[in-house]
């Protein structure tokens, strides 16, 4: 198990939130938690920038980390992320914010300590490019956007 150095900068996580974790072994994702003072009413096409109450330091370069969406709430309640998918970079040191946009047609009551979007630990291959002229052929080519047909 790789381990990550998280802190606590909201002293309800670790004692009556729990801290993000594996739910089941075979688990990708950790949820995240609103860290909320009040319930938070957003309305339709709102976004809001939540507090998860805690920093991780991944340190390692060759690791990262992505916020994504929870698929309950976002496909039956559209409460899916502002900025589509979050990056969180290895040498982040600060709070994991989660943007929440509602693209629903109703308000969406989110409340304090609720499971709000899932923190994923990806590997990430460091690279430079090195510049040429042409390129040695390939069987695609230049072809995209649809190029090999809808099926
Ligand atoms: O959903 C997110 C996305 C990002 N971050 C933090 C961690 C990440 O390492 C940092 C910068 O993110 P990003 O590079 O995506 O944002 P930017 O707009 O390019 O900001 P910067 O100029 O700080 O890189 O913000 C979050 O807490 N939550
Ligand atoms: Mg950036």
């Amino acid at each position: 198990m790789t381990r990550i150095q998280l802190k606590i900068l909201d002293p309800r996580l670790g004692r009556e939130l729990p801290l993000p974790a594996h739910a089941t072994d075979g688990s990708a994702g950790m949820d995240l938690r609103a860290l909320l003072d009040a319930p938070l009413d957003l309305a339709p096409g709102q976004t809001t920038l939540l507090r998860t109450g805690l920093a991780i330091y991944i340190a390692d370069p060759g690791l990262a980390a992505v916020i994504l969406p929870r698929s309950g709430l976002g496909h039956k309640h559209g409460i899916v992320l502002g900025n589509l998918v979050g990056l969180i970079d290895s040498d982040y040191q600060g709070e994991l914010m989660v943007s929440c946009w509602n693209r629903g047609q109703t308000a969406f009551v989110i409340n304090p300590g609720e499971r709000i979007a899932q923190l994923v630990i990806v590997p990430v291959v460091r690279a430079e490019f090195e510049l040429v002229s042409e390129f040695e052929s390939s069987q695609r080519g230049a072809g995209g956007f649809g190029h090999t047909g809808r099926h």
